[in-house]
Protein backbone atom coordinates (compact mmCIF):
# COMPACT_ATOMS: atom_id res chain seq x y z
CA UNK A 1 0.00 0.00 0.00
CA UNK A 2 1.51 3.09 -1.12
CA UNK A 3 0.59 6.88 -0.87
CA UNK A 4 -0.01 6.92 -4.83
CA UNK A 5 -2.38 3.95 -4.39
CA UNK A 6 -4.26 6.12 -1.90
CA UNK A 7 -4.28 8.91 -3.44
CA UNK A 8 -5.03 8.12 -7.04
CA UNK A 9 -8.06 5.68 -5.20
CA UNK A 10 -6.26 2.55 -6.82
CA UNK A 11 -6.36 1.12 -3.49
CA UNK A 12 -9.96 0.53 -4.07
CA UNK A 13 -9.54 -2.45 -6.99
CA UNK A 14 -6.83 -4.27 -4.61
CA UNK A 15 -7.45 -6.82 -3.03
CA UNK A 16 -6.49 -7.27 0.66
CA UNK A 17 -6.77 -9.93 2.98
CA UNK A 18 -8.97 -9.66 6.25
CA UNK A 19 -7.29 -7.46 9.00
CA UNK A 20 -6.50 -10.03 12.08
CA UNK A 21 -7.59 -8.91 14.83
CA UNK A 22 -6.18 -11.93 16.92
CA UNK A 23 -2.08 -10.95 15.54
CA UNK A 24 0.44 -10.55 18.24
CA UNK A 25 1.95 -7.40 18.11
CA UNK A 26 5.21 -6.96 17.27
CA UNK A 27 7.32 -8.09 20.99
CA UNK A 28 8.72 -4.46 21.64
CA UNK A 29 12.87 -3.96 22.55
CA UNK A 30 12.95 -4.11 26.23
CA UNK A 31 15.01 -3.94 28.91
CA UNK A 32 17.15 -6.96 29.94
CA UNK A 33 18.82 -7.76 33.39
CA UNK A 34 22.36 -7.70 33.64
CA UNK A 35 24.23 -10.56 33.82
CA UNK A 36 26.44 -9.63 36.64
CA UNK A 37 22.94 -8.68 38.32
CA UNK A 38 21.80 -12.41 37.77
CA UNK A 39 25.04 -13.94 38.72
CA UNK A 40 24.84 -11.95 42.17
CA UNK A 41 21.35 -12.78 42.60
CA UNK A 42 22.04 -16.30 42.21
CA UNK A 43 25.35 -16.28 45.11
CA UNK A 44 23.21 -14.27 47.23
CA UNK A 45 20.22 -16.58 47.44
CA UNK A 46 22.96 -19.20 47.90
CA UNK A 47 24.76 -17.73 51.08
CA UNK A 48 20.90 -16.82 52.49
CA UNK A 49 20.40 -20.27 51.85
CA UNK A 50 23.25 -21.60 53.82
CA UNK A 51 22.47 -18.78 56.59
CA UNK A 52 25.22 -16.30 55.87
CA UNK A 53 24.07 -12.43 56.61
CA UNK A 54 25.06 -9.60 53.92
CA UNK A 55 28.19 -7.12 55.34
CA UNK A 56 27.05 -3.29 54.62
CA UNK A 57 29.98 -2.78 51.74
CA UNK A 58 28.46 0.44 50.93
CA UNK A 59 31.59 2.38 50.96
CA UNK A 60 34.49 1.60 48.42
CA UNK A 61 37.16 4.15 50.12
CA UNK A 62 38.88 2.58 53.15
CA UNK A 63 41.91 3.72 55.23
CA UNK A 64 44.54 1.90 54.32
CA UNK A 65 44.32 0.48 58.12
CA UNK A 66 41.42 -2.29 57.68
CA UNK A 67 42.38 -2.63 54.02
CA UNK A 68 46.19 -3.74 54.57
CA UNK A 69 47.34 -3.19 57.98
CA UNK A 70 44.38 -4.80 59.79
CA UNK A 71 45.21 -8.07 58.08
CA UNK A 72 48.45 -8.54 58.62
CA UNK A 73 49.95 -7.27 55.63
CA UNK A 74 53.34 -5.26 55.92
CA UNK A 75 53.80 -2.20 55.31
CA UNK A 76 56.32 -2.79 52.81
CA UNK A 77 54.03 -5.16 51.03
CA UNK A 78 54.48 -4.89 47.08
CA UNK A 79 50.77 -5.17 47.14
CA UNK A 80 50.34 -1.52 48.89
CA UNK A 81 52.04 0.19 46.13
CA UNK A 82 50.54 2.53 43.95
CA UNK A 83 50.82 0.39 41.02
CA UNK A 84 48.44 -1.72 42.45
CA UNK A 85 46.13 -0.19 44.21
CA UNK A 86 44.30 3.46 43.94
CA UNK A 87 45.00 6.01 46.52
CA UNK A 88 42.76 8.51 47.27
CA UNK A 89 43.84 12.20 47.78
CA UNK A 90 43.82 12.96 51.82
CA UNK A 91 44.38 15.27 54.22
CA UNK A 92 47.34 15.40 55.83
CA UNK A 93 48.16 12.49 58.54
CA UNK A 94 49.83 12.82 61.54
CA UNK A 95 53.14 11.93 62.32
CA UNK A 96 53.16 8.63 63.19
CA UNK A 97 54.89 6.62 65.48
CA UNK A 98 58.18 6.80 64.05
CA UNK A 99 59.04 3.04 64.30
CA UNK A 100 58.69 0.39 61.59
CA UNK A 101 54.91 0.44 61.86
CA UNK A 102 54.01 3.99 60.64
CA UNK A 103 50.37 5.59 61.78
CA UNK A 104 50.66 7.86 58.51
CA UNK A 105 50.64 4.62 56.04
CA UNK A 106 47.60 3.02 57.56
CA UNK A 107 46.11 6.40 56.99
CA UNK A 108 46.43 6.67 53.89
CA UNK A 109 42.82 6.45 52.16
CA UNK A 110 41.95 4.11 48.64
CA UNK A 111 39.88 2.17 46.94
CA UNK A 112 39.47 -0.98 48.60
CA UNK A 113 41.28 -3.81 46.67
CA UNK A 114 39.71 -6.40 48.20
CA UNK A 115 36.32 -7.22 50.52
CA UNK A 116 38.34 -8.56 52.90
CA UNK A 117 38.47 -4.90 54.23
CA UNK A 118 34.79 -4.92 54.95
CA UNK A 119 35.34 -8.19 56.76
CA UNK A 120 38.25 -7.31 58.80
CA UNK A 121 35.90 -4.22 59.96
CA UNK A 122 33.08 -6.42 60.35
CA UNK A 123 34.75 -9.00 62.58
CA UNK A 124 36.28 -6.43 64.85
CA UNK A 125 32.30 -5.16 65.17
CA UNK A 126 31.89 -8.77 66.00
CA UNK A 127 34.31 -8.79 68.42
CA UNK A 128 33.35 -6.10 70.39
CA UNK A 129 29.37 -6.47 69.93
CA UNK A 130 28.12 -5.06 73.69
CA UNK A 131 27.09 -8.54 74.61
CA UNK A 132 30.21 -10.58 73.18
CA UNK A 133 31.25 -12.03 70.55
CA UNK A 134 28.85 -14.36 68.92
CA UNK A 135 29.74 -17.01 66.17
CA UNK A 136 28.56 -15.35 62.48
CA UNK A 137 28.56 -16.29 59.27
CA UNK A 138 28.61 -13.40 56.74
CA UNK A 139 29.19 -12.44 52.97
CA UNK A 140 29.42 -9.97 50.40
CA UNK A 141 29.32 -9.49 46.33
CA UNK A 142 30.72 -5.82 45.88
CA UNK A 143 33.11 -4.06 43.94
CA UNK A 144 36.85 -3.63 44.49
CA UNK A 145 39.32 -1.94 42.87
CA UNK A 146 43.03 -2.59 41.44
CA UNK A 147 45.49 -0.64 39.96
CA UNK A 148 46.35 -3.13 37.17
CA UNK A 149 47.01 -3.35 33.47
CA UNK A 150 43.76 -4.13 31.68
CA UNK A 151 43.69 -6.92 29.53
CA UNK A 152 40.26 -9.61 27.83
CA UNK A 153 39.99 -10.76 31.35
CA UNK A 154 40.91 -7.47 33.80
CA UNK A 155 39.53 -4.50 34.44
CA UNK A 156 40.38 -1.87 36.77
CA UNK A 157 37.23 -2.74 38.73
CA UNK A 158 35.13 -5.81 39.46
CA UNK A 159 33.07 -7.61 41.72
CA UNK A 160 34.09 -9.86 44.82
CA UNK A 161 32.30 -12.41 46.22
CA UNK A 162 33.56 -13.55 50.01
CA UNK A 163 32.09 -15.61 52.52
CA UNK A 164 33.54 -15.33 56.32
CA UNK A 165 32.64 -18.02 59.44
CA UNK A 166 33.51 -17.49 62.79
CA UNK A 167 33.10 -19.71 65.04
CA UNK A 168 35.25 -22.16 68.20
CA UNK A 169 37.19 -24.84 66.95
CA UNK A 170 36.37 -24.17 63.02
CA UNK A 171 38.42 -26.20 61.12
CA UNK A 172 39.91 -26.66 57.76
CA UNK A 173 37.55 -29.47 57.36
CA UNK A 174 34.69 -27.10 57.82
CA UNK A 175 35.58 -24.37 55.45
CA UNK A 176 36.49 -27.09 52.19
CA UNK A 177 32.58 -28.47 53.59
CA UNK A 178 31.37 -25.28 53.11
CA UNK A 179 32.79 -24.35 50.01
CA UNK A 180 31.79 -28.10 48.77
CA UNK A 181 28.01 -26.97 49.28
CA UNK A 182 27.96 -23.63 48.16
CA UNK A 183 29.66 -24.65 44.63
CA UNK A 184 27.34 -27.78 44.62
CA UNK A 185 24.43 -25.33 44.80
CA UNK A 186 26.29 -23.73 41.44
CA UNK A 187 26.21 -27.35 39.46
CA UNK A 188 29.53 -27.93 40.37
CA UNK A 189 30.54 -31.23 42.03
CA UNK A 190 34.19 -31.35 41.75
CA UNK A 191 36.57 -29.16 43.85
CA UNK A 192 40.38 -29.68 44.55
CA UNK A 193 42.35 -27.19 46.81
CA UNK A 194 45.98 -26.34 46.55
CA UNK A 195 48.35 -25.38 49.40
CA UNK A 196 49.77 -21.55 49.20
CA UNK A 197 51.08 -18.26 50.65
CA UNK A 198 48.36 -15.65 52.38
CA UNK A 199 49.89 -12.74 54.06
CA UNK A 200 46.61 -13.02 56.45
CA UNK A 201 45.36 -16.40 56.54
CA UNK A 202 47.68 -19.75 57.30
CA UNK A 203 47.10 -22.41 56.29
CA UNK A 204 45.74 -20.91 52.75
CA UNK A 205 44.38 -23.23 49.91
CA UNK A 206 43.54 -21.88 46.21
CA UNK A 207 40.27 -23.36 45.07
CA UNK A 208 40.26 -25.17 41.68
CA UNK A 209 36.59 -26.65 40.23
CA UNK A 210 35.58 -29.02 37.06
CA UNK A 211 33.47 -27.22 35.22
CA UNK A 212 31.86 -30.46 33.30
CA UNK A 213 30.27 -28.13 30.33
CA UNK A 214 34.05 -26.77 29.50
CA UNK A 215 35.21 -30.33 30.63
CA UNK A 216 38.44 -28.40 32.78
CA UNK A 217 39.60 -28.13 35.57
CA UNK A 218 39.06 -23.75 36.68
CA UNK A 219 40.92 -21.93 39.16
CA UNK A 220 38.19 -19.93 41.34
CA UNK A 221 39.61 -18.37 43.99
CA UNK A 222 41.44 -18.47 47.57
CA UNK A 223 40.52 -19.50 50.72
CA UNK A 224 42.18 -19.96 54.00
CA UNK A 225 42.11 -19.58 57.66
CA UNK A 226 42.82 -15.91 59.04
CA UNK A 227 46.07 -15.84 60.93
CA UNK A 228 45.77 -15.65 64.94
CA UNK A 229 47.94 -12.40 64.88
CA UNK A 230 45.18 -10.78 62.84
CA UNK A 231 42.21 -12.60 64.88
CA UNK A 232 43.74 -11.70 68.35
CA UNK A 233 44.12 -8.00 68.28
CA UNK A 234 40.86 -7.56 66.61
CA UNK A 235 39.56 -9.09 70.32
CA UNK A 236 37.65 -12.45 69.18
CA UNK A 237 38.69 -15.12 71.75
CA UNK A 238 41.22 -17.50 71.91
CA UNK A 239 40.06 -20.99 70.74
CA UNK A 240 37.32 -18.76 67.96
CA UNK A 241 38.27 -19.51 63.97
CA UNK A 242 37.89 -17.43 60.55
CA UNK A 243 37.64 -19.67 57.77
CA UNK A 244 36.72 -16.86 54.62
CA UNK A 245 37.17 -17.37 50.90
CA UNK A 246 36.95 -14.93 47.96
CA UNK A 247 36.54 -15.60 44.04
CA UNK A 248 35.11 -13.21 41.74
CA UNK A 249 31.64 -12.54 40.09
CA UNK A 250 33.08 -11.42 36.73
CA UNK A 251 34.62 -15.08 36.00
CA UNK A 252 31.36 -17.32 36.47
CA UNK A 253 29.37 -14.90 35.00
CA UNK A 254 31.54 -15.06 31.62
CA UNK A 255 31.50 -18.20 31.83
CA UNK A 256 27.83 -19.02 31.99
CA UNK A 257 26.76 -16.74 29.64
CA UNK A 258 29.62 -17.19 27.00
CA UNK A 259 31.17 -13.73 27.15
CA UNK A 260 34.74 -13.88 25.99
CA UNK A 261 35.85 -9.98 26.94
CA UNK A 262 34.89 -8.80 30.75
CA UNK A 263 34.42 -4.85 28.63
CA UNK A 264 31.59 -6.29 27.76
CA UNK A 265 30.37 -6.51 30.86
CA UNK A 266 30.29 -2.86 31.63
CA UNK A 267 29.43 0.38 29.53
CA UNK A 268 26.61 0.51 27.05
CA UNK A 269 25.86 -2.54 24.85
CA UNK A 270 27.82 -1.82 21.34
CA UNK A 271 25.98 -4.00 19.31
CA UNK A 272 22.56 -2.09 19.78
C1 LIG B 1 43.43 -10.19 41.06
O1 LIG B 1 42.41 -11.05 40.57
C2 LIG B 1 41.92 -11.91 41.54
C3 LIG B 1 40.71 -12.47 40.89
C4 LIG B 1 39.55 -12.93 41.72
C5 LIG B 1 39.77 -13.24 43.13
C6 LIG B 1 40.75 -14.09 43.59
C7 LIG B 1 40.88 -14.33 44.96
C8 LIG B 1 40.01 -13.72 45.85
C9 LIG B 1 40.11 -13.96 47.26
C10 LIG B 1 40.16 -14.15 48.40
C11 LIG B 1 40.22 -14.39 49.81
C12 LIG B 1 41.13 -15.32 50.32
C13 LIG B 1 41.15 -15.55 51.67
C14 LIG B 1 40.28 -14.87 52.54
C15 LIG B 1 39.38 -13.95 52.01
C16 LIG B 1 39.33 -13.69 50.66
C17 LIG B 1 39.01 -12.87 45.38
C18 LIG B 1 38.89 -12.63 44.03
C19 LIG B 1 39.44 -14.07 40.71
C20 LIG B 1 39.22 -15.41 41.20
N1 LIG B 1 38.93 -16.32 40.11
C21 LIG B 1 37.61 -16.64 39.84
O2 LIG B 1 36.71 -15.98 40.30
N2 LIG B 1 37.41 -17.76 39.07
C22 LIG B 1 36.18 -18.40 38.96
C23 LIG B 1 35.17 -18.26 39.90
C24 LIG B 1 33.98 -18.95 39.77
C25 LIG B 1 33.79 -19.79 38.70
O3 LIG B 1 32.57 -20.44 38.66
C26 LIG B 1 32.30 -21.27 37.56
C27 LIG B 1 30.91 -21.75 37.54
C28 LIG B 1 32.13 -22.60 37.78
C29 LIG B 1 34.78 -19.98 37.76
C30 LIG B 1 36.00 -19.27 37.88
C31 LIG B 1 40.07 -17.00 39.52
C32 LIG B 1 40.62 -16.30 38.31
O4 LIG B 1 39.57 -15.72 37.55
C33 LIG B 1 41.67 -15.23 38.58
O5 LIG B 1 42.39 -15.09 37.38
C34 LIG B 1 41.14 -13.88 38.94
N3 LIG B 1 40.84 -13.80 40.31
Amino acid sequence: LTMDMLTSGEWEELPFKPYNFDALGAVPARGHLHPLLKMRSEFRQIFLEMGFAEMATNNYVEPSFWNFDSLFQPQQHPARDAHDTFYVKQSTGSRGYGYNWQLIEAEKNLLRTHTTAVSARTLYQLATRPNGFKPAKFFTIDKVFRNEALDATHLAEFHQVEGVIANVDFTLGDLIGTLQELFRKLGIEELQFKPTYSPYTEPSMEIYCYHSGLAEWLEVGNSGIFRPELVLPMGLPPGVNVLAWGLSLERPTMIKYGINNISDLVGPRVDL
